[in-house]
């Protein structure tokens, strides 16, 4: 600094040199307070400055972290008079010392160093006391302040300066108030005068020709060569300006963040840092609270086209988020194309929506104009605004805080035609948050929208408002607060990562349930890397005892996690867990139990917008009432139920029955072989084994139902005859379904499984019986089901079927289905294969989810 007469800092008087080399261009780059903290972060930017392999480079600094602060609050201390100012100011004395010291351990560089931070600090102390004794409390004037405030980036320049000297690179220091003209605005912003600051900087140059060249950051000078700052975001802008001074090639930003992320990695794990943004989507994105430039910062370079590079000073193998002019220009097809259409999603919360409404509004000039005037008279802030045309309703977004005094002054100002009828009313929605969509490139590409809308529904979110300026850099909608989170998750996972994250819980880890969560375990990753499904379960439960997870359960040792910490089972914490205690947009509930009271939690599960999955024929063969009621709540509350594995495990019965029915075809009889038991056990039966002998096996291989009297009685085949009538429009309760019962009469009361097992020999007899008969003819024992469509009715019943019958080949647990149509009249559509089995139908289930994960939008 030349002079130190308060508040005024003049250039050197005017020499004649007046240009800057020309040829090989400057880097400028820009190094934030955090950067520069310790000894140690100045170390690292003067091996970064003296790395970059630039000819000619500007280095602009900020102030040591914390100094501006206790610069600003010494000043307040002084005009308060309070003595703390002179402890705070020798403060930052053994600060700046102690790191001089470190940095530059002796020498000529640190001595100089040293006398002028004492000089600064005895006339600071100076100063200050002038302000502390003053007549009047509170006397710092703001060049005063503004003077003051700016001694940090002096000093952490100077620093700066001497180390990379140390280095072997000769540098220069710029005090940027010699070169830096700047014009105060009303709006307590400065406008750069550029023309004035360039004569200053040729000037400069002509008394400093250094090829590099460290300039300190935020700090200015009026044309009065009155010192000011660039008030808030101060050292960025002051590197733009540098930047387009010196008509630099780049500028580069270093901070402690990897870039600019596509969302708020606070809030979306899976951001991830853009590399590319244009000027204009860097201001949209700055507006929603993403790490990046303020707007103005960008104005100086935008005009010679110069890129802002930001980077991380802490990870220099990152290589940042470049701000530069749009590519979507571009010609390249394939640079256009790797481009995202959207670019960053983000949140602002604590807003509230005030809607305007009334008849009297349509065609009215002047409308909106009364509204906003009265606005801005309580000095709120509008974030959105929309307005359908037919001019029935404004629509607008304002902070909470501020909604109460809007509201009130609405209300004075349109008593009159709120008396007349003119407008109907002045509605207030708390609790509100805005989403934001972010790109430029959304302008030109047809679906954008509809794809974030459909992300949205399908994350059962529902939009308030919504609003599009006809640039298309943005598109806002408007939810609930406590979706925010939830909604930020479901776009920015349906745009950016194309990854579909899914929220699981699994009720019922026994056969199915275990095998299905083994399953997941192998195929989770492979599902993440190469279809973009990540597949998280956040919680198992059981009839006892259940586990849960907030990031998802370590599918490797589930079995013991289960065993050993898990809790007591709870479905209502459950649910309670899955719905609310994370951020996962998509949830799905796969019940993998046999119970009946299992399906009374999908009613309160889908309206709460969990999706469900099952392989239980419980709801869908229970009560007729219930079950209409089920498909209704599952039509409103836009969530999906998927059960392919209630009828023939693993395979496609119900998707190949819905593919018929939704092209139109017209389904005559469904006919076949429903239950893998009953199959196995027929299939096996010729005299060798006795019938008992083969249900023991049917039930260790896994086919039968926990109580293998469900398939004996033939009610797990009439509870899959229902489901596949009902699905075909019938109104049939199970009650209407004849059926042979397998099981000995005296079994049916059996207190357990294991007591009819033991008994179940005793009756071998009589089932020999009847095979033998059959036998006789030549024929085979088949246990059957039936719908019949046309005579709208279901039947089940152990029927006789000679050997060459398709019926009759059958082998394992093989089910076979036939399906008689208008179209498949004289052939039959047959599925046949295993039938039961825990593999084939945890598979099923399995495939249900990725269904579901589909319908979600995930890759197909
Ligand atoms: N086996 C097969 O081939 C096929 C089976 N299915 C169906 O799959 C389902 C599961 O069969 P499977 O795995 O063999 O049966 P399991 O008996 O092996 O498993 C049932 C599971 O449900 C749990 N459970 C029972 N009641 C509740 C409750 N109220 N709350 C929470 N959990 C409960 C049990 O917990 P706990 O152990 O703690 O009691 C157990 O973990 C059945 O609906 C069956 O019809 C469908 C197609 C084929
Ligand atoms: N127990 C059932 C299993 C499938 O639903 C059967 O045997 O088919
Ligand atoms: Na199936």
């Amino acid at each position: 600094m030349k002079g130190c007469v308060l508040g005024l800092i003049a250039p050197e008087e005017s020499k004649t040199v007046h240009s800057l080399p020309q040829g090989e261009s400057w880097s400028v780059h820009k190094f934030g307070g955090t950067c520069v903290g310790t000894c140690e972060r100045i170390q690292n930017v003067a091996d970064i400055v003296v790395a970059d392999p630039s000819q000619r480079k500007v280095v602009v600094v900020s102030a040591m972290s914390k100094v501006t602060d206790v610069l600003y609050h010494l000043v307040e201390a002084a005009g308060s008079r309070k003595e703390s100012y002179i402890e705070s100011l020798n403060l930052l004395l053994q600060k700046h010392k102690e790191t001089a010291r470190a940095l530059l351990v002796e020498g000529a560089d640190l001595e100089k160093f040293l006398a002028k931070l004492e000089d600064d600090i005895r006339n600071l102390q100076a100063m200050l006391r002038a302000i502390y004794i003053g007549p009047v409390s509170g006397h710092a004037t703001e060049s005063f302040t503004d003077f003051v405030v700016g001694h940090g980036e002096l000093w952490s320049a100077q620093m700066l300066c001497a180390a990379v000297n140390k280095r072997g690179l000769s540098a220069a220091w710029m005090d940027a108030r010699e070169v830096l003209v700047v014009t105060p605005t009303s709006t307590n912003q400065v406008d750069p005068d550029f023309a004035s600051s360039e004569t200053r900087l040729f000037d400069w140059y002509a008394r400093n020709p250094a090829d590099t060249i460290i300039v300190t950051g935020f700090i200015a000078n009026t044309p009065d060569n009155v010192p000011t700052t660039l008030k808030r975001d101060g050292s960025d802008f002051s590197a733009a300006i540098m930047g387009s001074l010196f008509r630099a090639a780049n500028v580069t930003i270093w901070t402690d963040v990897d870039g600019v992320y596509s969302a708020d990695p606070r809030k979306v794990s899976e951001a991830v840092v853009l590399s590319t943004l244009s000027y204009q989507e860097a201001w949209e994105m700055s507006y929603f609270g993403a790490n990046v430039l303020h707007p103005r910062t960008t104005l100086p370079v935008m005009k010679y086209n110069i890129p802002i590079t930001i980077r991380n000073v802490f990870n220099l193998s990152a290589s940042g988020t470049k701000i530069c002019r749009t590519t979507y220009e571009s010609t390249d097809d394939e640079f256009r194309a790797a481009d995202s259409v959207v670019k960053g999603f983000a949140t602002v919360d604590n807003l509230a929506l005030v809607n305007v409404e009334g008849t009297g509004m349509a065609g009215v000039p002047g409308t909106a104009s009364a509204i906003f005037e009265a606005v801005k008279e309580v000095g709120a802030n509008v974030v959105m605004i929309s307005q359908g045309s037919s001019e029935h309703s404004v629509c607008f977004a304002v902070p909470e805080k501020e909604v109460k005094a809007v509201s009130k002054a609405l209300e004075k100002k349109f008593k009159r035609a709120l008396d007349a009828g003119r407008l109907s009313k002045i509605e207030i929605v708390p609790n509100c948050s805005i989403l934001a969509a972010v790109g430029q490139k959304m302008a030109s590409t047809p679906g954008v929208s509809a794809t974030l809308f459909d992300a949205l529904a399908k994350a059962n979110i529902n939009v308030r408002a919504i609003a599009q300026g006809c640039s298309e850099y943005n598109i806002t909608v408007v939810v609930n607060q406590d979706n925010s989170a939830k909604a930020l998750k479901a776009a920015h996972s349906r745009f950016y990562l194309s990854r579909t994250p899914l929220a699981v819980g699994i009720v019922g880890p026994g056969l199915i349930g275990g095998t299905l969560l083994d399953q997941l375990k192998d195929q989770a990753g492979p599902l993440k890397e190469d279809f973009n499904i990540d597949l998280r379960v956040l919680g198992v439960i059981g009839s006892k005892k259940m586990a849960l997870s907030h990031s998802g359960l370590n599918l490797s040792n589930w079995r013991s996690t289960l065993k050993e910490e898990g809790e007591e089972a709870d479905l209502e914490k459950f649910t309670a867990h899955l719905c609310c205690s994370h951020p996962i947009p998509n949830i799905v509930v796969v019940d993998c139990t046999a119970s009946s009271d299992v399906p009374n939690w999908y009613y309160p599960w889908m309206r709460k917008g969990m999706h469900i999955v099952t392989p239980n024929k419980k709801a869908n063969s229970g009560s007729l009432d219930k079950y209409l009621r089920l498909k209704e709540l599952q039509r409103k509350s836009y969530t999906h139920y998927f059960y392919e594995g209630t009828v023939g495990a693993g395979l496609p019965i119900l998707s190949t029955l819905q593919g018929l029915l939704e092209t139109g075809d017209k389904i005559h009889t469904v006919e076949g072989i429903f239950s893998g038991t009953l199959s196995y056990i027929f299939n096996n039966f010729h005299g060798q084994k006795t019938f008992s002998e083969i249900v023991k096996e049917a039930k260790a291989a896994g086919y039968t139902e926990p109580d293998p009297r469900d398939d004996l009685s033939g009610m797990d085949v009439a509870r899959k005859v229902i489901i596949l009538a009902r699905e075909c429009g019938l109104k049939l309760e199970l009650d209407d379904i004849c059926l042979e019962n397998l099981v000995p009469e005296p079994l049916r009361g059996c207190e357990n499984v294991d007591e009819f097992m033991d008994k179940l020999p005793e009756y071998d007899q009589a089932i020999a019986a009847r095979r033998e008969q059959a036998e006789e003819s030549d024929e085979v024992l088949c246990y059957v089901g039936v719908v019949d469509v046309l005579a709208s009715q279901g039947r089940v019943e152990l029927r006789r079927y000679p050997k060459s019958h398709a019926f009759a080949q059958l082998s394992g647990s093989d089910n076979i289905i036939a399906f008689t149509t208008a179209r498949y009249k004289k052939q039959p559509l047959i599925v046949r294969g295993p039938g039961a089995g825990a593999e084939v139908t945890a598979a099923g289930v399995f495939s249900d989810i990725l269904r579901l994960a589909s319908y979600l939008g995930a890759p197909s």
